[in-house]
């Protein structure tokens, strides 16, 4: 039996600016992706009758045409003519609708195992111009690491590697819909844009208490105000240890960054026992 097992990896936006708005309704944006150690597994087996089969451990998520990694295999068993099918296994420990990438991340992993598995040749230049068909952020799943994505987010450029750090992941028990968050975002001259080339100088400089202040997100000043259980969390968070914490996204995720182990552990204790959200993880920067 043919198949593979891959992990698809969360990201958190370390910084997250929109600078315009295009004609189509998608904005220009200057983010910082950062991947980090939490992942779903995805499992895609080779089937010799030509069907897309999806399962999930969520109850909730689409199996079929609208799931993410359906798409994905979809647009190139299509575009390659492919005579077989796949069995897609997806295992979701990324919360869902929560500003991680999460659904973007698990395409990635089937462009990438479609083009293994079918042995298609595709580099991952060209693996990232068939992902953004089916999603602003799948190029930057593919890629991982640290990177500076403009465009709607699938120009990107790799940045000197993040500094390693202890994260904690919170999510309330709120989705948080990315269109809405666009859709919603008024800019003006009062508008606080993060300091996105200072940030990227600070991850250059490895200074964690630097790059801590300079993260910014834009997108805070629409979902805040709709759920301000992200502001109490990023409270509680900094009054815990983080150096800062932010949303991650367009949320309702928010991540601390820590510079001890000791630190963070006690957060997370905190955060469990005091059940002040949904989702608590703690996870830590990962580098390609
Ligand atoms: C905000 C970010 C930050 O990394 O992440 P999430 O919060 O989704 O994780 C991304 O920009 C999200 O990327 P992604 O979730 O892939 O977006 P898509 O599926 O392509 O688009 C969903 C909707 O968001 C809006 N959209 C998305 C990207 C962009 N640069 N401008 C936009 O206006 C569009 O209205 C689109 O219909
Ligand atoms: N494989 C998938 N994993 C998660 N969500 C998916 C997937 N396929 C489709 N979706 C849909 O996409 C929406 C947002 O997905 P997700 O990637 O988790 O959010 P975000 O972009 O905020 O990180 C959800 O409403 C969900 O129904």
């Amino acid at each position: 039996m043919k198949k593979l097992n891959l992990k698809a990896l969360a990201k958190i936006n370390l910084g997250l600016d929109v600078v315009g708005k295009r004609e189509d309704g998608y904005h220009e944006v200057r983010m910082v992706m950062q991947t980090i150690h939490l992942f779903d597994s995805v499992e895609i087996i080779v089937l010799e009758n030509p069907v897309i089969k999806v399962d999930t451990n969520l109850y909730y998520l689409p199996s079929n045409e609208n799931n993410l990694v359906y798409k994905a295999a979809k647009l190139l068993i299509d575009e390659f003519k492919i005579s077989k099918g796949v069995y897609i296994n997806l295992k979701k420990f990324i919360p869902v609708a929560a500003g991680m990438a999460g659904g973007s991340s698990d395409a990635a992993a089937v462009l990438f195992g479609i083009n293994k598995l079918f042995n298609l040749g595709l580099s991952l230049e060209e693996l990232k111009k068939r992902g953004v068909k089916i999603g602003a952020d799948v190029p930057y799943c593919l890629m991982r690491g640290t990177a500076l994505a403009e465009g709607i987010g699938e120009e990107l450029t790799p940045l000197h590697p993040m500094k390693k750090c202890p994260v904690l992941i919170a999510k309330p028990a709120i989705s948080v819909s990315t269109k809405f968050v666009y859709d919603n975002l008024k800019l003006n001259e009062k508008t606080v844009h993060p300091d996105i080339d200072g940030l990227i100088k600070e991850i250059e400089k490895g200074n964690l208490r630097g790059i801590a202040k300079k993260m910014g997100n834009v997108l805070e000043s629409v979902t805040i105000p709709v759920h301000p259980e992200i502001e109490l969390i990023k409270n509680e968070m900094k009054d815990k240890g983080a150096l800062n914490a932010m949303m991650s996204g367009s949320g309702p995720t928010v991540f601390g960054l820590f510079d001890s182990q000791t630190k963070v552990k006690e957060a997370y204790e905190y955060f469990r026992r005091k059940n002040i959200a949904d989702k608590v993880y703690l996870t830590s920067i990962f580098n390609v």
